[in-house]
Formats: C-alpha cells, sequence, structure tokens
C-alpha cells in the first residue's frame, strides 16, 4: 500500500474528475459551494496509519481520531467499522462520536474548558464512562474527582503534560509551549500527584501530549516523547498507556510534499522514541494512544464552488467565487494555502485572485494564482480541505453551512 494516495481529483482530457466521476457530473443539481469527499482516501489514510503502527513495533495502538478536524456522522461510522476510537474536546463531538457507535472505552477528552455538565455526562456514558479525561488543569482534576464522588464512580483521568517545546508550525496552531494554556506541567503535575483529595475518585491511567498541528518535520515530537517518558518513569504510578496526540502534517503545496515526514516515518520515529526514552527503562508497558485529525481526513475532501463573475480593478484581476472565508477559514486565519484547480482546464492561462463574497479583504484563496480565465457558473475546486474545512464553518454574514457530500 502507498503511503501517498494519488488525490481523489484527476485531469482527463483537460475535465476535472472527483473519485474517477466528471465533477460537473457530482456538481448537477446541487447548490454550490459544497464539501466533496472520497470515501476510499478516508479509509485508505486511516488503514495506513493503524497498519504503520503495527508495523513499526508501536505497542497496542489505540487510535483516537481527533474529531474537531471533521465530525461528519459518514466520517465517524466509517471509522468507527475500522476501529477507530476517537479524541473529543465539547460534549457536542462526545454524542457525535457515541451516536457512531464508537465504544466509549476508546474515547478521550481532551480541552481546557471542560464544564461540569460535560464532565458529568462523559461518566455516566456507556457502562463504565470514557477512557480517559485528558486533563489540563488542577482545577479541573478537582472537578471531575467531585462529581466522580458525587455520582459514587471513579474517573480515569490522564493528565496532558505540557512538555514546553516549540513545534515548528503556525504560531496559531502549536500548542506545547509553556507560554500555551494547554496541559500542565512537569512540577505541577507531580505536587499534585501527593494531593490525596484530588485522588479519592479519580484513577491515574495515563499521560498524554499533543504539540501543535499539522507538523512536518518531528524534532518537537520526539522531545515531547523524551519529556513524556521522563515524567512517567518517575511516577510511581503503573500507567496503562501514553498518549502522543495528533499533528501529523499533510502536504498542501508542492514544496511541503518533498519535506514532509510520512506516516511511516512518523511512527518510527514515536516508536524509537519510547524505546529508548521509556521501554528500554521499565518493565511497565503502556500501549501507545494516538489522536490523529488532519493525516486522516485532510487529502479525502474538496470544496466545489461555481465563479459568480469575474472582475478588473486597475492592474488586478479577482475571479469571485461563491465560497467564502465562512466556509472555509484556513486562508484567513493562518493564511494557508490551498490548490485551486478549475474544472476545465486550458493553454491559456491568467494571474487572478480568487476571492469570495464576505465583506472582508481576507475573504480571499489565494492572490496572483495561474487559472485558465473563468466565466460565470464554471466551476472550481479548492484542495485538501477534509480537516477543518466544515468544522470551522460559521454562518457569518447570514450564508448557509455547505452541504458535505460523500463518495
Ligand atoms: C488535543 C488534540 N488532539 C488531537 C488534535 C488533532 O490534531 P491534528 O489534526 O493536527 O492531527 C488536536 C488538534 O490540534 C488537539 O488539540
Ligand atoms: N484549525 C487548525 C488546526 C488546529 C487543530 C486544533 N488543535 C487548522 O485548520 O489547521
Amino acid at each position: 500500500m502507498k503511503n501517498i494516495l494519488p488525490s481523489p481529483l484527476q485531469y482527463k482530457n483537460n475535465t476535472l474528475y472527483f473519485a474517477g466521476i466528471r465533477l460537473d457530473t457530482i456538481a448537477r443539481n446541487k447548490r454550490t459551494p459544497f464539501y466533496l469527499y472520497s470515501k476510499k482516501t478516508l479509509r485508505h489514510y486511516y488503514e495506513y496509519f493503524s497498519k504503520s503502527a503495527a508495523k513499526n513495533g508501536i505497542v497496542s495502538p489505540l487510535v483516537c481520531y481527533a474529531l474537531k478536524a471533521n465530525s461528519n456522522k459518514d466520517v465517524l461510522s466509517t471509522l468507527k467499522t475500522m476501529g477507530s476510537g476517537a479524541d473529543v474536546v465539547s460534549v457536542g463531538e462526545l454524542k457525535k462520536a457515541l451516536k457512531a457507535g464508537i465504544d466509549p472505552q476508546k474515547i478521550v477528552f481532551s480541552g481546557v474548558a471542560k464544564t461540569e455538565d460535560e464532565i458529568r455526562f462523559a461518566l455516566k456514558c456507556g457502562k463504565k464512562g470514557i477512557y480517559s479525561f485528558n486533563v489540563e488543569s488542577i482545577e479541573e482534576l478537582d472537578m471531575i474527582n467531585s462529581i466522580a464522588k458525587k455520582l459514587k464512580t471513579r474517573a480515569r483521568v490522564a493528565f496532558r503534560l505540557n512538555p514546553r517545546v516549540n513545534a515548528k508550525t503556525h504560531k496559531h496552531i502549536s500548542t506545547g509551549n509553556k507560554t500555551h494554556k494547554f496541559g500542565l506541567l512537569k512540577e505541577d503535575i507531580l505536587e499534585a500527584m501527593d494531593v490525596a483529595a484530588l485522588w479519592t475518585n479519580t484513577n491515574l491511567v495515563g499521560l498524554s501530549i499533543h504539540i501543535g498541528s499539522q507538523l512536518t518535520e518531528l524534532n518537537a515530537t520526539i522531545k515531547a516523547i523524551e519529556e513524556l517518558s521522563k515524567l512517567a518513569l518517575k511516577l510511581e504510578t503503573p500507567l496503562e498507556f501514553l498518549d502522543v496526540g495528533g499533528g501529523l502534517g499533510i502536504d498542501y503545496t508542492a514544496e511541503e510534499r518533498s519535506k514532509l515526514a510520512s506516516i511511516d516515518t512518523y511512527m518510527k520515529a514515536v516508536s524509537d522514541a519510547f524505546e529508548k526514552y521509556y521501554y528500554s527503562k521499565t518493565d511497565h508497558c503502556p500501549r501507545i494512544v494516538f489522536e490523529p485529525g488532519r493525516i486522516i481526513v485532510g487529502k479525502m475532501g474538496v470544496l466545489v464552488s461555481r465563479v459568480v463573475r469575474t472582475k478588473i480593478s486597475d492592474s488586478n484581476h479577482f475571479t469571485i467565487i461563491d465560497a467564502g472565508m465562512n466556509d472555509l477559514i484556513r486562508p484567513a486565519l493562518y493564511e494557508a494555502y490551498h490548490e485551486v484547480l478549475p474544472a476545465q482546464t486550458s493553454k491559456q492561462m491568467i494571474k487572478t485572485d480568487i476571492v469570495g463574497p464576505i465583506c472582508e479583504t481576507s475573504d480571499c484563496f489565494g492572490t496572483g494564482r495561474k487559472l485558465p480565465k473563468l466565466n460565470a457558473g464554471d466551476l472550481v475546486v479548492i484542495d485538501n480541505v477534509g480537516a477543518y474545512g466544515q468544522t470551522m464553518a460559521s454562518t457569518y454574514n447570514e450564508r448557509q453551512i455547505a452541504t458535505e457530500y460523500f463518495i
């Protein structure tokens, strides 16, 4: 099986196809913009990720897919059927995971702001509650302990360690540095271990990290695993799992394609790091949990849009499309690059700025892009939007949320 599957998008005779079907055929009678996902690509990435973990000697891997990347119900039921667990950050995500049939004992709950209601729901779901609350503050642990006490139960908890590393990614999505709101510092975790009142109705079952998203190189990940392992060795409690979070990036550009750590490289690096910093130093053998989001769903999806009109202003050419930053906010929020492809290619190309209908200058999907001269009604697709596309959509400017279709 190849590490990177060919994109579901392919040109044949200058015409764009998605999953083997002409795009214009797919788009007929559909309101644009819409999200379009390939089930084959989704299955490929999940399968490749989990097989690579096993192949690289990861101990009893548990893949908890991060719902925030894409929580479409068909995506979730496909992943559930393939054996996936879930990483959730709200009761809304938790309910969606449960509705898809994901076993609560494969669900970890991350996030700095878990509320009383959310904790109560997570403790009561299924027969034994969720697999783990990945705890991000002592205050949260205290709240979980007292709610579990009231419910006369015990909560399974893991500390999310802030490993003080600087993941090389966009500053808005780096999460493992000491200035970030995420996780707990090592010294605070060690102090909490000695506070008996925090542990009357909680069991420490694991430790977790998540240092950021769209990671293309692995130095910070390895450093964070070293920190996680050192802390795990210091704790006297035998742990059931060590959770490395998510974060593995995908190639949005040709340049990234050549530099990106592959799934296999990532798994080998994780496996080697745990061997070196943890397993070689102890008899305990906790399982490894992963929380991948983008790497599982990023490549399966495109946003299909139609040209509303073109416009020339001074020396600027604009191609105005009916998708906006409310449908896909990544370019506006992170200056993220997404390829924009026409449904029909042509030899005559122009340079154009691809912009949406929203009343903000940041509502722009690319400047100076080479595209054929397009006309009103022509179709374009924005590529690689399976992750953090629809889940970050809003109704800004009173627009409708784009429909999702699965092929
Ligand atoms: C706690 C946690 N786990 C997992 C993920 C998934 O990250 P990614 O989509 O980069 O794999 C995120 C998002 O960054 C997260 O915050
Ligand atoms: N929303 C981000 C990723 C953040 C992941 C959540 N911690 C993106 O679109 O790239």
